[in-house]
């Protein structure tokens, strides 16, 4: 007798849970010339996978999902945020200090405070992408074999980046 429930193959598992957040400061750098003045906010991460629903009746216990995603999140927690790989800004370490260099302007960070980050600007689509990354190098996660990953940053409620992997 089939399950009362519908037998679906493939799942969508969403999670954003008010934990998944990191509070960091970031400036959007707009071109060569314009860019915003250094500000923070409390950023949230959210993401949709699909995945195949076992005999169980099972996809995968989305508890691992939750746990990584706060893991990433802690990584950028209470830091400034500066891009390696803008075109537009170059980044200097010495002696404990980082300076970021900006059109005409050197601005000073002492180095404890500074996340030096592998993108091209601290905006939530390049922070999705950088996320949606470190997601999927996890062992925890590649294990889940999931079909899909849509992983999102809002840098304020109501405005959304996502990345992107896999079919939906
Ligand atoms: N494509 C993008 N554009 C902008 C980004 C971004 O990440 N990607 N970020 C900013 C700002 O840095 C900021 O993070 C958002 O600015 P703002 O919209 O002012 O944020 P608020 O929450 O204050 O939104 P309000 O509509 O003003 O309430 C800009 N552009």
């Amino acid at each position: 007798m089939r399950s009362a429930v519908s037998d679906p193959k493939l799942t969508r598992i969403e999670v954003h849970k008010d934990y998944l957040k990191f509070s960091a400061a970031h400036f959007t750098l707009f071109s060569a010339s314009a860019r915003e003045n250094l500000h923070g906010h409390d950023f949230r991460v959210r993401c949709t996978v699909t995945a195949a629903v076992g005999e169980d009746g099972l996809a995968f216990d989305y508890g691992i999902l939750k746990q990584a995603l706060a893991a990433l999140c802690a990584e950028l927690d209470e830091r400034v945020l500066l891009p390696l790989h803008s075109p537009y800004l170059r980044v200097e370490v010495e002696d404990g200090w980082v300076s970021a260099h900006f059109a005409a302007e050197r601005i000073p960070f002492l180095a404890r405070d500074v996340l030096l980050l592998p993108v091209r600007n601290v905006t939530a689509e390049e922070l999705a992408g950088l996320l949606l990354e470190r997601l999927q190098a996890r062992p925890e996660i590649s294990a889940l074999k999931l079909q899909s990953i849509a992983l999102g940053v809002s840098s304020g409620r109501g405005q959304w980046a996502f990345a992107h992997w896999g079919i939906t």
